[in-house]
């Protein structure tokens, strides 16, 4: 060489350094295509057919061809007497590592995809493809059996247990599926009703993206293994002479990874990518003896198998030649494989031959352009992108640390002049704030002018601390005692009307002589007024406890007012607005609450009285007319008079409009019904519960009683059996009773029904009945009337005082 020669080769070796350097510069680094060999062992078929071996492996890494002429092999084997013919035909390769039919696809993982997988973790994209004839055994390998699982199910598997290890990190894995089958993309994770040619397009910053192509995200490699297993069966395969299950398409798996890295202020997203791809065949016509739409198949894959053996002579040549046009476009295959042939990718072809002497051609013509490919050399990166923090937890940052700020000034204003053990009581003082507490430790040589300031503001400090701190307390005391206030309300009024209503039952019974129940009722009506009396006593005393609050909180906003620091001022004014506003809050939620529980008492009342009613054969209707004929009117929220409403009522026509007012019309003659009603039913319940006793009681007694009739001394047991007697003979009487008040009720039935205006079959026959029956039913009738007018009377009121709270 000469120096000339020397000083060319020099530049041209500083010129690929200086190349290299931008490259790490930029986070790029070189990589060279892996080129890894397998030949499989002859299959049954071509045992059968006589065929021999004609591959053999030196060192892991050198593929020997041998002649495929008997004799020459034999001679070229034992290396006695071998022709120069045969030498020529013997081809020998080296690789980055070579297979034979012993190993299995684990090993074939272990040595290649394995070495891939955690880069595509860290955000590395990487390619693996299966290049051989057809029958070499490219679906063996990348898809493979149950029994022997392929280089696909392997590397899933292996993301996975990746990612199960790497639990701090937040992994996302997509995946696709496709085929590319006579130029045409379908996606192979589409049902194959649903599939359509899928369009191939450029984005300048992704490379070639399938539009339309589904890309599901997996969470377990179970998932994808049954993806990937329907994909299988979608996929198209036909049966040819060279291979009883020929694939015709070119496959591509595609998985993605994406990694995030979440820190307080960044999220570092990596993106690997994988993908597996299992070509068809090169075939030969007269081998497979396809015809028709097999033989066009053919065609078409041998043209983009063509198209791809293209690309890779031509980057093989770049070595060599420097730049060189690589004819990606020329099919969709090599348009798909590009960034794996040539851009960011590490990338791994897995060449597959056949060992068969008969397939001595296809075997050598794969060899050549594995060899080829091994000068491919592609440009690897990490994809790694920083995500902002969402502006939203900016903003909750910032708000963090301003708030931590103020609370830092508060505390150093506070803390200037004052002694070391107040700062400790100082809130939210952390680590932070340290080294400037104990510079403030130190005392350090003052201005009397700063001193004075320095005492003003922190006698400020103090007192907006004391007001805010005594605003909080007082607004929380005071509308805690304005809920008890409401609630001791709410007591009194509930005491108010149990007084009148037994008032009111008093004067009923007064007039019908019973005394024991009057008794009873006036007990009941002393225990109402004292409990009324109790409740009048602590809403008396919680309202001043009220007005004291209030007057408080006056003094305190006077001072608030009164105060020269403006801002402090509109701060605490601020706190005391607020403060009133929740006690107002929680002021409308109790009464809300109070109200709703009244409009379902009132509820249930009318649908007591309506029981009671019917019971007794009184329709609402029948009830409504009665009213409407008293002037018994309810209460218009509208405010309109009586007459009015009623003349409203009988011009309506609507049956819905009709039902709303004869239901606001039953509100008023409820409670006293409805008491009536519950009183009856305990008072059933219980003598029908002694009835029952006492006659058990009774057969007991009956038979003593009749041993010691004429017993003049009676036992123990005797005395017993005459006090059972005695006992029996009292719940008879009350049942006695209740049976009167029962038939009372019944008889009632037509004297009610009269005064609702409904006149009872047996009076509509007898007249004398009918007129004796009258007078009464109109007796009643102003009983009635009266009665509902009191009860309306009470229902006002305590309209009214649930108004007036
Ligand atoms: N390593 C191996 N060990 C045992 N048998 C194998 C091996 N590789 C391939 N075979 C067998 O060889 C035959 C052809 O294999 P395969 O279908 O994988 O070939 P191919 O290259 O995908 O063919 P095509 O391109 O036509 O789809 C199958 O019967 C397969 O079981």
């Amino acid at each position: 060489m000469g120096s000339k020669d020397m000083e060319k080769l020099a530049e041209l070796v500083d010129a690929s350094l200086k190349f290299t350097r931008v490259l790490k510069k930029k986070g790029v680094s070189q990589a060279t295509l892996q080129v890894a060999v397998r030949c499989r062992p002859l299959t049954p078929t071509e045992r059968s057919l006589g065929s021999r071996p004609i591959t053999r492996l030196v060192d892991n890494k050198i593929v020997v061809v041998m002649d495929p002429e008997p004799n020459h092999q034999n001679h070229n084997m034992y290396g006695k007497g071998h022709s120069s013919a045969a030498q020529k035909r013997e081809k020998k390769y080296v690789f980055d590592v070579a297979f034979d039919g012993s190993c299995d696809n684990r090993e074939i993982y272990g040595k290649t995809v394995g070495n891939l997988v955690p880069g595509v973790l860290r955000g590395l994209n990487a390619t693996v493809f299966a290049y051989g004839a057809t029958g070499s055994g490219k679906t063996y390998t990348m898809v493979g059996s149950n029994m022997d699982p392929g280089l696909m199910v392997l590397s899933l598997r292996d993301i996975f247990e990746h990612i199960d290890r790497d639990t701090e990190k937040q992994i996302d894995v997509t995946c696709s599926y496709l085929e590319v089958y006579n130029e045409i993309i379908y996606d192979l994770l589409q049902p194959t009703a649903a599939q359509r040619g899928l369009d191939l397009r450029e984005d300048p910053e992704n490379g070639p993206q399938v539009a339309g192509l589904r890309r599901l995200k997996v969470h377990s490699a179970e998932k994808i293994f049954q993806l990937l297993r329907e994909g299988n069966l979608r996929r198209r395969t036909e049966s040819t002479d060279a291979n009883a299950e020929s694939s015709r398409s070119h496959a591509v798996l595609e998985i993605v990874v994406r990694r995030s890295d979440k820190n307080h202020y960044a999220k570092n997203v990596y993106t690997g990518k994988l993908a597996l791809v299992d070509l068809a065949g090169a075939e030969r016509a007269h081998e497979t003896n396809n015809q028709g739409q097999q033989l066009r198949d053919g065609a078409n894959i041998n043209r983009s198998l063509l198209a791809l053996a293209n690309c890779i002579n031509a980057l093989g040549k770049r070595k060599k030649k420097g730049f060189v046009f690589v004819p990606f476009r020329n099919s969709k295959l090599t348009r798909l494989l590009k960034d794996g042939l040539c851009g960011n990718s590490r990338t791994i072809m897995i060449a597959t031959c056949a060992s068969a002497d008969s397939q001595y051609s296809h075997t050598v013509n794969t060899l050549k352009y594995a060899d080829r490919a091994k000068e491919i050399k592609t440009h690897v990166r990490i994809d790694k992108k920083t995500v902002d923090t969402h502006i939203a937890e900016y903003q909750r940052m910032i708000d963090a640390l301003q708030e931590e700020n103020r609370d830092l000034k508060m505390a150093v204003q506070a803390m200037t002049g004052a002694k070391w053990q107040g700062i400790q009581n100082i809130p939210k003082f952390d680590a932070l704030s340290r080294p400037a507490l104990e510079a403030a430790k130190t005392p350090q040589p003052k201005k009397a002018a700063k001193v004075e300031k320095d005492t003003k503001d922190e006698q400020k400090a103090a007192w907006m601390r004391r007001t805010s701190e005594s605003m909080k307390t007082l607004c929380v005391n005071r509308s805690k005692c304005q809920q008890e206030l409401l609630e001791a309300h709410q007591r009194k009024v509930r005491h108010q009307i149990d007084a009148e209503m037994i008032a009111e039952q008093i004067q009923i019974k007064l007039k019908s002589d019973e005394t024991h129940e009057i008794q009873m009722l006036n007990q009941r009506k002393s225990d109402a007024t004292i409990s009324l009396s109790d409740s009048n006593a602590s809403v008396a005393h919680l309202e001043n406890t009220m007005s004291s609050y209030d007057a408080q909180l006056a003094i305190l906003e006077a001072e608030i007012e009164s105060s020269s620091a403006s801002v402090e001022r509109d701060a605490l004014r601020l706190q005391a607005v607020a403060g009133r506003r929740e006690t107002e809050n929680i002021f409308s939620k109790i009464d809300a609450k109070a109200r709703s529980s009244i409009i379902m008492e009132q509820n249930s009342v009318i649908s007591c009285l309506w029981q009671i009613l019917e019971r007794h054969g009184v329709t609402q209707d029948m009830a409504t007319e009665t009213a409407w004929k008293s002037k018994i009117f309810p209460q218009s929220s509208s405010g309109k008079d009586p007459t009015a409403f009623f003349q409203d009522y009988k011009s309506v026509n609507n049956s819905e409009q009709k039902e709303i007012l004869k239901k606001a019309l039953t509100g008023y003659k409820n409670d006293l019904d409805t008491k009536q009603w519950s009183d009856l039913s305990s008072i059933t319940a219980s003598t029908t519960e002694k009835a029952s006793k006492a006659t058990a009681r009774m057969a007991e007694a009956a038979v003593l009683v009749q041993a010691t009739k004429n017993d003049p001394n009676p036992n123990p047991a005797s005395k017993a059996a005459r006090t059972n007697t005695l006992r029996s003979s009292d719940a008879i009487s009350s049942n006695t009773k209740f049976q009167e008040k029962m038939s009372n009720l019944e008889n009632s039935k037509p004297v009610v029904r009269q005064a609702f205006g409904s006149p009872s079959s047996k009076e509509n026959s007898n007249p004398k009945l009918k007129s004796k029956s009258k007078k009464s039913a109109e007796s009643k009738k102003g009983k009635n009337v009266q009665q509902i007018g009191n009860l309306k009377l009470a229902m006002r009121k305590r309209r009214q005082s649930i108004t007036e709270r």
